[in-house]
């Protein structure tokens, strides 16, 4: 049976103040895609804003800790410079042009969502990756005080992928669940 956290025990009413970001990775897109749109509805179904999720996208889960570790620090910068032309005008929005309406809020991030999807292959490669990757993640929260929500899946086979990714019968989306985390996390980390 899948395993998910209880129901956090209040609501968040700083939620419509968070700016959270997300980081996932290139491969494995039929589930990333899902995880993000699941991730991204659970942020704004607990009153986070659109205009303060801010999403890009890596290679792979091999490079998450590094883009996750560079969103926060870019934020950081933005929060700090007198005006967002010292960062150039591009939004943290992945390779879109930033128009004014789809320009995203600056400012520092107040937790971010990492996410990949690891499978299993005949070699050792998915071990290496999963390791360095999960630890890498662990540190940039712990260092920074910045939540990082782990999104990673390693999966076994793809069929498991999808199944926590809510894609098939029965399947459960555990963006769901990070989306709630990061918002959980964030108010502690702001209140
Ligand atoms: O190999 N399988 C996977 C993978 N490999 C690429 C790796 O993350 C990195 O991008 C390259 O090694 C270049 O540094 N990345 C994933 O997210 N999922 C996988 O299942």
């Amino acid at each position: 049976l899948e395993k998910r956290p209880a129901a956090a025990p209040t609501s968040f009413p700083l939620a419509s103040t968070l700016r959270i970001g997300i980081v996932h990775a290139r491969w494995n897109t039929e589930c990333i895609d899902a995880l993000v749109k699941g991730s991204v509805d659970s942020l704004l179904k607990s009153g986070v804003k659109k205009e303060n999720i801010h999403i890009e996208s890596v290679p792979g889960s091999w490079e998450l800790p590094h883009g996750t570790s560079r969103m926060i620090a870019a934020s950081q910068i933005q929060a700090s410079s007198a005006a967002t032309d010292l960062m150039g005008a591009t939004s943290l929005l992945d390779g879109e042009d930033s128009k004014p309406e789809s320009q995203t809020s600056s400012g520092p991030l107040d937790a971010i969502i990492s996410i990949g999807v690891l499978i299993k292959g005949s070699t050792m490669h998915f071990e290496y990756i999963s390791e360095a990757c999960v630890h890498g993640l662990m540190r940039i929260g712990l260092d920074t005080n910045v939540p990082v929500i782990l999104g990673v899946l390693t999966a076994l086979t793809e069929e498991q992928a999808k199944q926590r990714s809510g894609i098939g019968a029965n399947a459960h989306n555990h963006g769901e669940d990070w989306g709630a985390a990061a918002v959980e996390m964030a108010s502690k980390t702001k209140g």
